[in-house]
């Protein structure tokens, strides 16, 4: 069964809470019930992991990636426009990676626009809701 993995950054794992309106009202604690119930549909084996931490993302794809993860459907969050460190961890391994955005980025403030680790993964989507995390389950499962 391919292994794949939902990554998550920083502050996402306040969803719900604040911001409605950007973000959706469904918690992180909820989400990870549907991602897993997804996966199952999809035939995929799921790991979760959300850090507030740089390096503690790092640490996951490092593991991850000698784990046998296949592919990784990631939201940086804030450090999507800030991290090289993240993009050289994304470029240091095999892993497929799809960078998902709940918010549609090139809509909101200027300094969301540039993404760091967009150009080492596979595609981005952007702006549909969490609705975006299940298509790129969905694109993974066919791969
Ligand atoms: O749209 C996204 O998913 C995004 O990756 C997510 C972000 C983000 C920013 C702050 C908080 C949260 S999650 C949240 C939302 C409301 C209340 C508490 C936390 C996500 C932004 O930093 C990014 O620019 C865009």
């Amino acid at each position: 069964m391919k292994l794949v993995g939902i990554l998550n950054g920083p502050n996402l794992n306040r969803l719900g809470i604040r911001e409605p309106g950007l973000y959706g009202s469904q918690t992180y604690e909820s989400l990870c019930k549907d991602w897993k119930k997804t996966a199952h549909t999809l035939g995929l084996e799921l790991v979760l992991y959300q850090s507030n931490h740089e390096g503690a993302l790092i640490d996951t794809i490092h593991r991850w990636a000698d784990e046998g993860v296949e592919g990784v459907v990631f939201n940086p969050a804030a450090y999507t426009h800030t991290s090289v460190a993240l993009r050289d961890a994304l470029a240091s391994t095999d892993m497929v990676f799809i960078e998902v955005h709940i918010s549609n980025i090139y809509t909101r403030e200027s300094f969301r626009h540039t993404s760091y680790t967009a150009p080492v993964s596979r595609g981005v989507i952007s702006g549909l809701g969490t609705a975006g995390y299940t298509a790129a389950l969905t694109y993974l499962s066919g791969q």
